[in-house]
């Protein structure tokens, strides 16, 4: 994913327009581990929804596998987030009702492809990888909140993206549990071959991405060494 000079404004009734994002540039390349550190109202969800194909830029240029993101049809960059981007968020964003099973099977509903068919047993597969073999039929409201992590990731990876854009995603565990959904996360996008981009106010889990940003009033900076070895 490469984006070039990116903007995100947003018009305002009676205000000047909102300048968001200012001309932030940045290529994540397969395998990469990035991470971006900002302030409560720096630009970080409106970023994430931008890398992650939900909103797009103002102005700039962006592109994923060199095709201009701006040129495809809604239609096609949706069905390219479906594909190929996996979300995890601070709240997992989990269906209550439903089974860790039913859970993660959910992304293969709409797959259109011979996955539907088998989609239980991709969910159960991907519960046995981050270890909630024994949990696949429990109703997601019975797991802790780590384990309802676990969940939310192997949801994210059953498509096998190659990008994962997680949202504060240890920003609802204590620190043990936090550590060892980081080290699960890391490990299962390693074992698919994907890039992962983990947006944090926690420094413990910023320092283990190789790549470090800043996002501070919508500009994007590479993290300087004077916070890293504040960390
Ligand atoms: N649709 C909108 N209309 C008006 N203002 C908006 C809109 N979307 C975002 N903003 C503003 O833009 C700024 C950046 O928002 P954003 O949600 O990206 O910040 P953030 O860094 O994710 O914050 P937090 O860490 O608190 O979630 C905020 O001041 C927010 O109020």
């Amino acid at each position: 994913m490469r984006l070039e000079d990116v903007t995100r404004q947003i018009v305002l009734r009676d205000a000047p327009p909102l300048q968001i994002l200012k001309g932030i540039s940045i290529e994540i390349e397969a395998g990469d581990r990035v991470s971006i550190v900002g302030r409560s109202g720096s630009g970080k969800s409106t970023l994430l929804n931008i890398l992650g194909l939900v909103d797009s830029p103002s102005t700039g240029r962006m592109s994923f596998d060199d095709r201009p993101v701006q040129l495809m049809r809604a239609k096609d960059r949706d069905r390219l987030r479906g594909s190929s981007v996996g979300f995890i968020f601070q709240q997992f964003n989990l269906i209550d009702g439903l089974t860790a099973t039913e859970n993660v099977a959910m992304p293969l509903t709409y797959s259109g492809d011979s996955t539907f068919w088998r989609r239980h047993d991709l969910a159960r597969e991907m519960l046995h990888r981050v270890g909630l073999g024994h949990r696949l039929d429990s109703p997601v409201s019975t797991l802790s909140g780590g384990e309802q992590q676990r969940v939310a990731i192997a949801r994210s990876l059953v498509r096998s993206p190659r990008l994962i854009l997680a949202d504060e995603p240890t920003g609802a565990l204590d620190i043990d549990t936090g550590e060892s959904v980081m080290r699960l996360l890391d490990e299962t996008a390693t074992e698919i071959g994907a890039a992962l981009v983990v947006i944090t106010h926690d420094q413990a889990v910023a320092q283990r991405a190789r790549s470090r940003y800043q996002l501070d009033a919508g500009v994007l900076t590479p993290a300087t060494a004077a916070a890293q070895a504040a960390s």
